[in-house]
């Protein structure tokens, strides 16, 4: 089966960057990337294309190339569904804030309208693509769903998880460790529909990196992966405070363990806490499966990578104030960066927001530098937690345009974002405008403690 017309349901992170791939990679396919939120359309068709919601290395290159070729992006949900061959869905699927499973569940609402919508608008046979990560087993549900309007279409449903990272999206999916796609391989049409979209991935994947697997597994295989992952961040970040205490250095410790091949040594650097949208939900949501099969051991193992990260960022903060002879009341703390990661404007369960939350409570005013997020979105994300109202979170936090102009007779700066240009700053520059004594805190391990106490910094840095 030859794939002609693709949907994709929810122009984010992921089905922004994923699908301007694909177009780029299968000129023969017309790929229409779809949402409800039309100032993010908007910005997709956005005449400059350096005007594109997401900000990914590389990224406004491919869409300027494939966009209007055979890259559309659009608000007409029914019109695309209707003459795909293939849907992806690729909508969020937050934790939910409300009812059973509240605070861990994944909220699938989202996914749900989704399917009623296709439900309704299909003519023709489709194949339905889980992109979005979601629970073991909710293939199941989907099929409930579109297999009991009947109106006679017959629907394939393949799970498809993404395994890009924010920051280097484009070169993950150009050149991705393995593709999965899970399907009903047991059936000829469930082969059938895998095969076209293995054929897909094929235009530029080597076809030994694309596995595929039984729905299911592919399902539970994008949780554990991620579960892994900050699992490594959490066990290297638990070693940190030990380092701490006792004269070791992580970054040592972190090469001399990573050197064991059986090991590895990617994803073993220490921080103040791993963010982003995806690893918390998404081991949270482990944690509530295990429960709900009343595998509680199974719960408490994982729920302890998340127990630590909270523990590393409060960690972080409470050190702050602690060094800063027990008050932060009325201080000046710089903030270098924002966002969850570096090259990226995304600050989704960004470390710093809990940082800064928790320094505002002891008094402190907070001057913020990132240089991909916008004064908006810091705001939104202090009101989001509702810890104090609008106004005060505009009292007490300041965002400027600039490092130096951040630093500024801070008393202390926290780097909070691994940002390369914070490498390149003119520290000695930065020190002469601080107060005195002047405090940098590293959180990402990115400045060169030597250099800095030699300008004259009192340096502190995760787990050294
Ligand atoms: N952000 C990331 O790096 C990764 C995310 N994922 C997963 O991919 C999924 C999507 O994540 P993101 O792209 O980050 O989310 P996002 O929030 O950036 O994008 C989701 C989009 O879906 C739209 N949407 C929601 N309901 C809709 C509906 N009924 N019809 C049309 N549009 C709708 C929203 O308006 C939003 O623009 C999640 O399940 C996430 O766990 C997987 C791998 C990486
Ligand atoms: O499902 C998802 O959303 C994605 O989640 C992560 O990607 P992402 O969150 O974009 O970024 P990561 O590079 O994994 O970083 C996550 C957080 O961990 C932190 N981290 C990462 C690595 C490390 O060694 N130390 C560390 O503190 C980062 O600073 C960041 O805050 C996974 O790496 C992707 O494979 C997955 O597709």
């Amino acid at each position: 089966m030859k794939i002609k017309n693709i949907c994709c349901i929810g122009a984010g992170y992921v089905g922004g960057p994923t699908m301007a791939v694909i177009a780029q990679k299968c000129p023969e396919i017309d790929i229409t990337v779809v949402d409800i939120n039309e100032k993010r359309i908007a910005a997709w068709n956005d005449e400059n294309v350096d005007n594109i919601p997401i900000y990914e290395p590389g990224l406004s290159e491919i869409v300027e190339e494939a966009r209007d070729r055979n890259l559309f992006f659009s608000t007409d949900i029914d019109a695309a569904i209707d003459k795909a061959d293939m849907i992806f869905i690729s909508v969020n699927t937050p934790t939910k804030t409300y009812g059973i499973g509240k605070g861990m569940a994944a909220d699938l609402k989202y996914i749900e309208l989704c399917a009623r919508q296709i439900a309704r608008v299909a003519k023709d046979d489709k194949i339905v693509v889980e992109k979005s990560t979601l629970p073991v087993r909710t293939a199941q549900a989907l099929k409930d769903i579109l297999d009991n309007t009947g109106n006679g279409v017959n629907y394939q449903i393949l799970s498809n998880p993404e395994f890009l990272a924010e920051g280097t999206a484009v070169d993950d999916l150009m050149d991705p460790d393995r593709v999965l796609i899970g399907g009903d391989i047991d059936t000829s049409e469930g082969e059938e529909a895998v095969q076209a979209l293995v054929d897909i991935y094929a235009h530029w994947v080597p076809e030994d990196r694309i596995l595929t697997t039984n729905v299911w597994s592919s399902e539970l295989s994008k949780l554990t992966a991620n579960a892994f992952l900050a699992q490594r961040v959490s066990s290297i970040n638990a070693m940190s405070e030990l380092c701490e205490k006792t004269g070791a250095d992580v970054n040592e410790v972190s090469i001399a363990v990573g050197m064991d091949s059986r090991i590895g040594s990617k994803f073993l650097k220490s921080s103040v806490g791993f963010g982003g949208s995806c690893f918390q939900k998404d081991i949270l949501n482990l944690v509530y499966i295990a429960k709900s099969f009343g595998l509680n051991e199974v719960a408490d193992y994982w729920e302890q990578v998340i127990i630590m990260n909270d523990h590393q960022k409060k960690r972080f903060a409470s050190n702050i104030v602690k060094t800063l002879y027990n008050t932060v009341s009325g201080k000046k703390i710089a903030f270098l960066g924002w966002a969850f990661k570096k090259d990226t404007n995304d600050t989704r369960e960004s470390a710093a927001i809990y940082v800064a939350d928790y320094l505002l409570n002891e008094q402190a005013e907070i001057v913020i530098y990132d240089p991909k997020v916008r004064a908006e979105q810091i705001y939104a994300d202090l009101d989001y937690l509702n810890t104090r109202t609008e106004e005060e979170n505009r009292k007490q936090v300041k965002v400027v345009n600039s490092a130096y102009e951040a630093c500024e007779e801070a008393h202390a700066v926290a780097l909070l974002t691994e940002w390369d240009e914070f490498k390149e700053l003119d520290w000695k520059k930065i020190y002469e405008s601080m107060l005195k004594p002047a405090f940098l805190f590293d959180g990402r391990r990115l400045l060169e403690r030597k250099t800095k106490e030699k300008i004259g910094f009192e340096f502190y840095a995760i787990g050294s």
